[in-house]
């Protein structure tokens, strides 16, 4: 009797295809076959990187097709089971093969066949002839002798960074040391970060807020549990979150802390740091690719206490995850954009409820489904009502600017204000979210208006560089002298953005000592953290900038806040522009007045009877929300359905369009094939040319399909895909399907 083959499904980074079956390796593997294991198998005419996702005796192919796996990678699975299952669902749910899913959350290294990086960092120690050497003897050598006298010090040896933190640049000390044999090279564990070893500072005593919403959640640490911490700005959610992580830890189990965008908020990342015992692995793409690959390991092995990261690190390998918090759950950042396009709030939620542990969603705007799913009672709901630490809720006022004389698009009223706080000494925030100096660049004779050559989209002037920029894709020229159809020199700038208001702050304000925050500023390493510093020291007393304002700053001594204009995106098209403006306007404002004296926000506008801004004014965010679910239940909008969009794009205007069609087609030619309760209540709608039809020479097109039920959806979506797939694509062009999108454009 044969014995049964061994079988090896393994996920591949490739199109289409779920996972590939490969027989064992000839040579044994130096540790038994496990799911979760990185392996290289032959594909095609080279070799890739697989993830070895189950153990099997049978396959659909025949034995003698299957090719040998090539040979293990790693000395350890990188995912285990429970890993395995989220990212399989993730897959599932959002309609890709389980290799996108898998090789979303591998660090980039290790998609190719690099060995793990070692956790280990380069360093120095003295040989025993050094440690027996007099130092005097270094006298004339300061730098030697002070190398010497610290690896004297340190008998298991100094990290290369700690000794230049330490002594500042080593210069030709080192190789000298080494010559005469003083000293020699060594590898020392990276985990020495001191701060992980300092007791944790206290905290303040929790308000009476805090306190139940950390009761509730810590009673049911040991089930799956959704709660929505509502929490107005200022309100102290983070301080929450802390103590919740406190009390995981002391059960030896890890927590897993989401955010936005946390490039933008090093003083979060430290405040974590000063108050979390253990080991912090940080994971965001601005780190180095080994140091995230390092940081990853380290919640991959379990040493790390808390993960504190971007979306993706909701996909990172937790093995003993025992509570997730998501911070800001609303923010559009949370979503990925490309490739497997999933909610980094939502598979949060997922990944909770596989493991059974509790997650977190903390925001002072909660999005409109989520505060849906707590008032349907799905997510238990916590409030902070009050700001912590006794400081006031922000005042918010409408100013009409129609018929005011603005200055560097400052009404009178929101001048006079900026300069008594001045005066008293305290910070200002001007929020202008449109970065470049102008918007439109024209010309007076002819009319001609700069355009992207490859986008339905104007040029933005960027006049410090002398450049006209398209902030769709990325094009640019250099700013012409003259117009380029009339020759005419009388070419001339329209509207303002931040680099424009802050010239003319400067004008303004001579005395004043002004910054500015946007990604043009902030492009250069290590700028962020000056401009943010700057404002926390108190140096900077008007920081003016886009969005990146809004984002969770801690700013004790601004007290005024303008947001000069949202006019425009009062009226857009997306049906969720007016939510993310709300929560726009909410955030910004929520940056004013966080310690004792009181915020003042001034929000100019040209419109100020629209219902929005009305509703936001009288009856805050929530009585905002509530008028927007009603519309969005009359108009069948999500959360009262459910989307997903498929996009295509193509070289030639009608092939993306074309395209569509074929695939709306297919999905109506489903109806005698899928059961009848499938089809009934799917909605094709389009398609129709995307909003920006043309982007980086592409025309672009998008049809919808909605649903009143999520699986529904789902089962319809995985019968179409399938015909889809099948439809013959022209060179050039590309699709995807969007599950859940966050934006129509
Ligand atoms: N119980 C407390 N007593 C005194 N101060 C507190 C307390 N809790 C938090 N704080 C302080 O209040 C400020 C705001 O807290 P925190 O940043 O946690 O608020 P948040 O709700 O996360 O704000 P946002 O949503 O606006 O980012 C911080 O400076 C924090 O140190
Ligand atoms: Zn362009």
């Amino acid at each position: 009797m044969n014995p049964q083959p061994l079988i090896l499904r393994v996920a591949i980074e490739a199109p289409l295809a779920d996972s590939f079956d490969y027989l064992p390796s000839l040579d044994p593997p130096p540790l038994p076959w496990q799911p979760g294991l990185r392996l290289l198998v032959p594909f095609g005419r080279g070799e890739r990187v697989g993830v070895l996702l189950a153990l099997t005796d049978h396959t659909s192919h025949p034995l003698d097709r299957l090719k040998r796996v090539v040979r293990v990678l790693d000395p350890e699975p990188l995912f285990a089971a429970a890993d395995l299952k989220l990212l399989t669902w993730a897959a599932t749910y959002y309609q890709q093969p389980i290799g996108a899913a898998l090789f979303a959350a591998l660090p980039a290294r290790l998609r190719d066949p690099e060995p793990l990086t070692p956790d280990t960092l380069p360093g120095l120690h003295a040989t025993a002839a050094g440690h027996a050497l007099a130092l005097d003897t270094l006298s004339r050598a300061p730098k030697q002798r002070a190398l010497l006298a610290a690896l004297q010090a340190a008998p298991e040896g100094m990290t290369l960074a700690a000794l230049t933190a330490q002594l500042g640049e080593l210069g030709g000390a080192v190789r000298a040391l080494r010559t005469k044999g003083l000293i020699a090279e060594t590898r020392l564990a990276a985990a020495v970060d001191p701060s992980e070893h300092q007791p944790p500072a206290t905290g303040p005593t929790l308000h009476a807020e805090q306190q139940a919403a950390v009761s509730a959640i810590a009673a049911n640490l040991d089930a799956f549990g959704v709660f929505l911490l509502d929490g107005v700005t200022g309100s102290g959610k983070t301080e929450v979150y802390i103590r919740l992580i406190e009390q995981v830890i002391a059960q030896g189990r890890q927590a897993l802390v989401i955010v936005p965008e946390i490039g933008l908020t090093p003083q979060l990342r430290a405040r974590f740091r000063t108050r979390v015992s253990g080991p912090i692995a940080v994971l965001h793409s601005a780190l180095n690719t080994r140091e995230r690959e390092r940081n990853w390991l380290r919640a991959a092995r379990g040493e790390a206490h808390l993960i504190l990261g971007t979306r993706s690190a909701v996909l990172a390998p937790i093995p003993r995850l025992g509570l997730i918090m998501v911070d800001e759950e609303h923010d559009d950042s949370l979503k990925q954009q490309d490739g497997l396009r999933y909610s980094g709030r939502d598979l949060a939620i997922r990944r909770a409820q596989l493991v059974g542990c509790p997650v977190v969603l903390g925001s002072a705007t909660p999005a409109l489904e989520t505060l849906r799913n707590a008032q349907l009672g799905r997510y238990q709901w916590l409030r902070l009502t009050e700001r912590a630490g006794g400081a006031q809720p922000p005042q918010i006022s409408l100013l009409d600017i129609r018929n005011q004389p603005l200055r560097a698009g400052l009404s009178p009223v929101l001048r006079e204000h900026m300069q008594a706080e001045l005066r008293a000494g305290h910070q200002i925030l001007l929020f202008l979210n449109r970065r470049g100096y102008a918007p439109v660049l024209t010309c007076h004779a002819c009319g001609w208006v700069g355009e992207c050559p490859h986008c339905d989209a104007r040029l933005t002037l960027h006049l410090s560089e002398r450049r006209l920029w398209c902030h769709h894709c990325g094009w640019s020229c250099r700013q012409p002298e003259r117009c380029p159809a009339c020759q005419d020199e009388d070419v001339r700038m329209l509207g303002r953005g931040t680099e424009r208001l802050e010239d003319e702050l400067i004008a303004l304000f001579p005395e004043t000592r002004i910054a500015r925050l946007d990604r043009d500023s902030t492009r250069r390493q290590g700028a962020l953290g000056r401009v943010l510093d700057a404002v926390h020291t108190g140096e900077t007393q008007i920081l003016l900038g886009t969005q990146m304002l809004a984002k969770g700053h801690d700013f004790p001594n601004v007290t005024l806040v303008g947001i000069l204009e949202l006019d425009h995106t009062l009226y857009a098209s997306d049906f969720r522009a007016a939510e993310r403006t709300a929560q726009l306007i909410i955030q910004v404002a929520g940056r004013a007045g966080r310690a004792e004296h009181r915020g003042r926000v001034v929000l100019q506008t040209r419109h100020p009877e629209h219902p929005l801004l009305q509703s936001l004014l009288h009856a805050g965010y929530t009585g905002f929300a509530e008028a927007a679910l009603r519309e969005r239940a009359e108009a069948e909008l999500p959360p009262y359905s459910h989307l997903a969009l498929a996009r295509a794009e193509a070289p030639d205007p009608a092939q993306a369009l074309d395209f569509l069609r074929q695939a709306r087609a297919c999905g109506e030619a489903l109806a005698g094939e899928i059961p009848a309760e499938i089809i009934s209540g799917i909605q094709l709608l389009g398609p129709i040319p995307a909003p920006m039809e043309r982007r980086a020479g592409r025309y672009r097109a998008q049809l919808l399909i909605q649903c009143a039920e999520r699986p529904r959806l789902q089962r319809f979506l995985a019968h179409w895909l399938r015909a889809v797939r099948t439809l013959p694509r022209r060179n050039g062009l590309r699709w995807s399907l969007d599950v859940d999108p966050r934006d129509l454009l």
